[in-house]
């Protein structure tokens, strides 16, 4: 079986406690099966015999047993405690490298919350399988074994009646265990959604605040609430079902056993005592058979988790450097080209998101990229610092194509400030040694201050300001300036920005470019929502549904582009709206729009 293979591949270092833990149960069942037949002996030989000496004798060998059962059991629950932690270690480490590892291309067919599962949840699960599979997993077929074979030596006729008997409860047990499993896989798929739900909500609840959605939101959560309590009902009374079957099957062989063994006694064929074991070994090969069916209920919830874990593990990172020594790591210059480029984020998807672009930006200028809303603008420039690769053409940076470049080099030399910005929990300085490591404080304010993020910089404490969880702490155009500055703190031969200065004022925005534009040899592409973020550029390329529908210079454009024209059009008499609607605008309606600054956290910088 794959998954089990995958769980010995990462054993590791744990092999040696798994052998010695499986050693010791070994060693512990088989010293406790000798105990009936010290009973039957001290009953047969001793008791009735009035021999104390025989009592003595093999009352002090059954202690010392239990001694040694003990010790063994201290030594098992230390070896599988290592065991199961330290391979949920291990496969919890290796999925998270495996995520590290991940294009933007695997992480379109996760959710962000069933990854969550994978390494949390579904690990628990295999370490609670082996915690407390691991011991009935060697003690129930060694019990079974040698508890049939003593029970068999003590009394033949006796061990017909279990003959007979255990298969019903093996038929009994296999039928719960195969209607249990696939409800096991149900309950995992449920606690997914739970876990979505509950992520998602989590992480947006100022807009779900904002939106007054928490009723609705509070609604769907009862539905996947109920979903997985339903989906649990289901599964664990169907695997309850397990004891009944088993006290049933005990109870008729117990009476079976008494009424045969009885009648022996009685005409002196068997001794008290021997029935005595005898009776002891029935309970331990019922509970035997029990053992096992609850180790294929834990190894079934188990094999669904694995699964999960192993299809984590397998998948193949869509983007990999050249085999070492191949990989170019130096890029010649900023200039970037696109030949004849398709492109669509899966291989089932119908259209492509980007049809035979071909367009070429000479290193160290600026260009502009405008479009509508899905035109395939951020498809686009995520192409050039390799986030995805084109499905058909090429894309050249510094005259070589990106794939020959080794992955760290290239995205060292493009800085994308992308368009959902994303600040860590830590202070100003950690976040913008993101961009440098090594960047000195007077580098990191250099850097501020090219991103106009000196302005506010004392207002949040400074470099060691706390930004607060996923940079909670300032409002979106500050973000969008740190984002800014930490980029260009990568000292990057192209610089992209998309759309990531939206939520800064118009004037700081000019202030921005016109810092960029001091920055020597840097080629820049900026998309843009605004005509004015762009209309200085060097060249504009205009994007209409995922095709370059025109370009050239603002002035070419305006004069020759009918798309352009309209976009510039809007906009202007947007401005001029926005410039009476602002002189009139009634006191209800700032009220209104405060509500998007507190609760939204959508606060303008
Ligand atoms: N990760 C993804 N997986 C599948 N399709 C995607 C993905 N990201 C974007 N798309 C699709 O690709 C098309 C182009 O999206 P893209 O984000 O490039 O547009 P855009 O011009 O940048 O839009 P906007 O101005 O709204 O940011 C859209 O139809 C979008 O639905």
């Amino acid at each position: 079986m794959s998954e089990i293979r995958l769980l010995l591949s990462y054993v590791g270092p744990y092999r040696r406690d798994a052998a010695l833990g499986a050693l010791f149960v070994a060693l512990e069942t088989s010293l406790e099966l000798l105990i009936p037949m010290l009973m039957a002996s001290i009953i047969d030989e001793g008791i009735a015999s009035g021999d104390v000496a025989v009592i003595m004798r093999q009352g002090a060998i059954m202690l010392a047993l239990a001694l040694l059962s003990l010790v063994l059991g201290l030594g098992y629950a230390r070896f599988a405690s290592r065991l199961a932690t330290g391979l949920g270690a291990r496969l919890r480490q290796a999925e998270y490298e495996k995520i590290q590892a991940f294009a933007f291309g695997n992480l379109d067919r996760y959710q962000t919350s069933s990854l969550v599962t994978r390494m949390t949840t579904d690990i628990t699960v295999i370490q609670n399988a082996i915690s407390s599979g691991f011991r009935p997993m060697v003690r129930g077929p060694v019990l079974l074994i040698m508890g049939l074979a003593y029970a068999s030596i003590m009394s033949a006729e006796l061990a017909v009646v279990f003959f007979c008997t255990m298969p019903l409860l093996g038929v009994l047990l296999g039928l719960i265990t195969w209607r249990a499993a696939p409800l096991y896989r149900d309950l995992q798929v449920s606690m997914d959604h739970l876990n979505n739900v509950v992520q998602e909500d989590v992480t947006a609840v100022r807009a779900v605040k904002a939106y007054v959605r928490g009723p609705h939101e509070c609604d769907v959560f009862a539905g996947v609430n109920g979903e997985l309590a339903r989906t649990s009902t289901k599964t664990f009374s169907t695997a309850v079902l397990n004891l009944p079957a088993f006290q049933l099957v005990m109870y008729t062989t117990t009476v079976l056993v008494l009424a045969v063994g009885g009648h022996m006694v009685a005409t002196g064929a068997l001794g008290v005592g021997t029935l005595t074991g005898f009776m002891s070994y029935v309970l331990q090969i019922m509970n035997s058979l029990m053992m096992i069916s609850n180790v294929f209920l834990l190894l079934t919830r188990a094999l669904t988790s694995i699964r999960r874990v192993r299809d984590v593990l397998g998948e193949v990172p869509e983007l990999a450097s050249p085999a070492d020594g191949e990989a170019l790591t130096d890029v010649p210059d900023g200039s970037v080209e696109f030949r004849d480029v398709s492109f669509k984020y899966s291989a089932a998807a119908e259209e492509d998101v980007l049809e035979h672009v071909s367009l070429r930006v000479p290193s160290g200028a600026t260009v502009g990229v405008l479009g509508s809303t899905g035109s395939g603008k951020s498809s686009l420039v995520q192409l050039i610092a390799r986030l995805y690769d084109a499905t058909d053409g090429a894309v050249l940076v510094g005259g070589h194509d990106v794939r020959a470049y080794d992955l760290a080099s290239l995205r060292d030399a493009v800085g994308v400030v992308l368009q959902k910005n994303v600040l860590f929990t830590g202070t100003v300085a950690e976040n913008l040694r993101w961009g440098d490591a090594d960047a000195t404080d007077e580098e990191l304010l250099e850097a501020c201050r090219l991103a106009c993020a000196d302005e506010f910089l004392d207002r949040i404490g400074g470099l060691a300001g706390d930004l607060g969880q996923g940079g909670a702490g300032v409002s979106g155009g500050q973000k969008q300036r740190l984002c800014i500055a930490r980029t260009l703190l990568k000292r990057p031969r192209v610089l992209i920005f998309d759309d990531s200065t939206s939520a800064v004022d118009m004037a700081t925005e000019a202030k921005i470019r016109a810092n960029l534009a001091s920055i020597p040899g840097v080629t820049t592409i900026i998309i843009a929502q605004r005509i004015t973020s762009v209309m200085d550029a060097d060249e504009i390329f205009v994007l209409d549904d995922g095709r370059v529908h025109a370009h050239g210079t603002h002035a070419e454009l305006l004069a020759n582009d009918s798309i352009y024209q309209e976009i510039y059009a809007s906009q202007m008499e947007h401005a001029e709206d926005g410039a009476h609607a602002g002189a009139a605008a009634s006191a209800d309606e700032r009220a209104a729009s405060s509500v998007d600054v507190e609760e939204g956290g959508e606060r303008r910088g």
